[in-house]
């Protein structure tokens, strides 16, 4: 199988992709196109599906893209798929401050692949759920929100995790583990 291409515009998380993929007993090799998709409001399946058609129309051809939401339960799942922008504008720290007074700190991350055959395609989900907690940043500021999200049960946030540690039990691991599985079939 030609290696499919990840569209994205985001290193760390090619980087981890290129990780995940690479281990177990059927590697998957992929190219990436550095593209920087324009983003729709919606939910994190609507926002996913318009980022692959866009892709794939850009590309003229196959490929895969990922969307990452990170959810608050007091908020209902909000900022989700809006992460981005939330943690650019308020950091760490005001992610942290925008749940004084809620009764509860719990999250998800939430990673959502697409692949499209092609322009005009469908693109296909599979997603993927880490449940956490939201934390004062711990560990280095490497990745994103990484340093604020404690993964239930584990004590360390994702930025103290060894890459291995975190590719074993991440958002983005469980989402890649169902795509390997439909990438393989096509083959
Ligand atoms: O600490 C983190 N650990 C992760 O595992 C992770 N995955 C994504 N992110 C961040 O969450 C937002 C998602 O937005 P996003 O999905 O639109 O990504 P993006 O715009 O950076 O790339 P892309 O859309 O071109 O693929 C962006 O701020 C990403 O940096 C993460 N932060
Ligand atoms: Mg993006």
């Amino acid at each position: 199988m030609s290696p499919i291409i990840f569209v994205t515009g985001n290193a760390n998380k090619l980087k981890e992709v290129r990780e995940i993929l690479s281990e177990g007993n059927h590697p998957i090799d992929i190219d990436s196109k550095s593209l920087d998709i324009d983003e729709i409001q919606g939910t994190t399946q609507e926002v996913a599906k318009a980022k692959c058609r866009r892709a794939t129309e850009l590309i003229n051809g196959p490929c895969i893209t990922e969307d990452t939401a990170l959810c608050f339960e007091a908020l209902k799942g909000l900022p989700g798929p809006y992460i981005k922008y939330f943690l650019a504008e308020v950091g760490h720290e005001g992610l942290n401050n925008m749940l004084a007074g809620f009764p509860t700190r719990d999250a998800w991350a939430l990673c959502t692949f697409a692949y499209s055959a092609g322009p005009g395609s469908e693109p296909i989900l599979f997603e993927g759920r880490t449940d956490g907690t939201i934390v004062p940043a711990r560990g280095p500021p490497n990745f994103g929100w990484d340093p604020v999200f404690e993964p239930k049960g584990t004590g360390l946030t994702y930025a103290e995790m060894s890459s291995e540690q975190k590719n074993k039990l991440s958002h983005r691991y469980k989402a890649l583990e169902k795509l390997r599985v439909f990438l393989q079939s096509q083959q």
